[in-house]
């Protein structure tokens, strides 16, 4: 039944009513390929060129043959999808090709990494934040039983005279004179300071213009405002720092950074010293941001980064749902900017475009094995993803990384041309970023455009919408704003893009900057 036969609606009532208004509310039949379709008034099935394939999930496209045959195959050899809490070696076949083809990327990796599976990105993206609670936890128990242990040597050597207590911040001068109640006030009031820190919990890090998803707490890593800050109160917080601005990091550690209080002994003398806590749960870092206009991370944010993270001790979570299954032109994004990972999350292309799959990878020696009894999903590793999952890692491997190189070199295409329509328009266009099969264009601020409808779309946020309908009404190519930048649009083919896509999509990008140029709104009025 199409949905314009239903009489009720009691799903997407206000996005497809949104959808209409901006000339985007087309049902696709039928998808194939790097196109979707649908049927036009007259019954005709029309084609269109998907750059959006869902949301770089479809690095093979939309319904690939081969894919289909397996999951064709699998289906009928009726393997277990779901047999929770019994013996899955599949998911281990899916880990063990993560590792090898990481080892591969990352030539001088010292460690392994084991996997978590997930259902989604964002699940993902939490099963790290848990992992980093859980490493945080450990560290935090080691140092406090440490500091019970100073107190207990001190204590005795108080008591049996080895100790003299001066006066000092913690105690009131005019507090008890007996060295044995002058410790103990001493301590309570060391005790009281640090239970305040030891009751905060973790805040973690992550650039402007992040996106981790939007559950409960991957959200507080999302920087949109108008996603996130309705849930603050639900989830860890996030300080934003800016890639490119190392000392800022540095400066927001520095912040960040809390301490317990210790009491030693200093040559016979009780004292009281500051020992680091770890407050930071783990850094959150795309190679390429995709909400903010696909711009990857340089090289030397990226020895930034690892630096900080070294230093606090914190995981470095490389979050590839994105960037990563070869979209950029290598399986890992972040292999391209020497950023090296504690955690990795991926995603998307996992599912051949046809299950839904994430997978979270913590290195090794840093994994913590209980963590695969206290978190589990239903869906999680099930039989059917895990089976396209190993299929879809043997194609993107398969000769010689074969799908790599075609990436790469479409995107270099795909960027070629549309730097090539910048220079043409450069009072329209104002940035191309990407790499590979993840490509953001920008259009210059229409917030003061001289046509009514184009400055009042512009100011409202919809003008990259407002773009996209018209690229779909008038040229049946299908792309959408990349993340709260509005005016602009993203491009994430799958590999079977053609240099006659790639023409066809010049021709259409040339014809809205000339409506941008010469504000002819009328043409963008559906
Ligand atoms: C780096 C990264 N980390 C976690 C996630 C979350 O994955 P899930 O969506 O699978 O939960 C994504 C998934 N990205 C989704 C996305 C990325 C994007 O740039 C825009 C939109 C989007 C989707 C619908 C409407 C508006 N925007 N969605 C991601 O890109």
């Amino acid at each position: 039944m199409s949905s314009s036969a239903v009489e009720e609606v009691f799903a997407d009532k206000l996005l497809n009513d949104w959808l209409s208004g901006v000339g985007l509310g087309i049902e696709y039949t039928r998808a194939e390929g790097n196109e979707l379709y649908f049927v036009d008034e007259s019954g005709r099935e029309v084609a269109v060129v998907d750059y959006v394939c869902g949301f770089g999930s479809l690095i093979f496209g939309h319904h690939d043959r081969e894919i289909v045959e397996h999951v064709k195959s699998v289906l009928d050899s009726q393997i277990p999808v779901l047999a929770q809490l019994s013996r899955q070696p599949r998911s281990n076949e899916v880990a063990v090709a993560l590792n090898a083809i990481m080892r591969r990327e990352i030539p001088d990796a010292e460690h392994g990494y084991s996997a978590v599976f997930a259902n989604s990105g964002a699940e993902a993206v939490e099963i790290c934040m848990k992992h980093a609670e859980l490493e945080r936890q450990a560290r935090i128990s080691t140092l406090v039983d440490e500091l019970k242990a100073h107190v207990q040597e001190v204590r005795e050597a108080v008591r049996s005279g080895r100790a003299t207590l001066s006066e000092n911040r913690y105690v009131q001068a005019d507090g008890p004179a007996d060295d044995g109640d002058a410790f103990e006030s001493l301590i309570a009031e060391v005790e009281r300071r640090n239970s305040a820190v030891l009751s905060r919990g973790p805040v973690n890090l992550a650039l402007e213009h992040a996106f981790h998803g939007k559950l409960v707490a991957s959200i507080q890593l999302t920087q949109n405002p108008q996603w996130r800050t309705p849930f603050t109160s639900l989830a860890a917080s996030t300080r934003f720092v800016r890639a490119d601005q190392p000392e800022e990091i540095k400066a927001a550690v520095e912040d960040l950074r809390e301490s317990l209080l210790d009491v030693v002994l200093d040559d016979g003398a009780v004292t009281v010293v500051e020992r680091d806590f770890p407050a930071i749960g783990a850094f959150f870092v795309e190679p390429v941001q995709g909400a903010n206009g696909m711009r990857p991370v340089t090289a030397a944010a990226a020895r930034a980064i690892r630096e900080v993270c070294d230093e606090v001790g914190c995981p470095l979570v490389i979050d590839e749902i994105h960037s990563g299954m070869g979209r950029t032109g290598a399986f890992l994004a972040s292999s391209h900017m020497g950023l090296r990972g504690d955690y990795y999350t991926i995603a998307k292309s996992l599912g051949g475009g046809i299950a839904k799959n994430s997978v979270a990878l913590v290195r090794q020696d840093r994994f913590r094995p209980e963590f695969e009894v206290i978190h589990t999903s239903t869906f999680a590793k099930d039989g059917f993803s895990a089976a396209i999952a190993v299929k879809v890692l043997e194609m993107l491997e398969a000769d010689d990384g074969r799908v790599y190189t075609t990436a790469a070199d479409l995107g270099e295409r795909l960027l070629a041309m549309l730097n090539s329509v910048k220079a043409d328009f450069p009072e329209v266009v104002s940035a191309v970023n990407g790499i590979g099969l993840m490509i953001g264009l920008e259009f210059t601020d229409q917030t003061s455009a001289s046509a009514e409808f184009i400055r009042d779309k512009a100011r409202s946020g919809m003008l990259g919408y407002v773009l996209a309908g018209y690229l779909l009404r008038e040229h049946r190519i299908r792309v959408l704003p990349v993340g709260p930048a509005a005016n602009s649009v993203r491009f994430e083919p799958s590999i079977l893009l053609t240099d006659a896509d790639i023409a066809r999509t010049e021709s259409a990008i040339r014809d809205v900057c000339r409506i941008l140029r010469d504000q002819d709104e009328k043409s963008l009025v559906q």
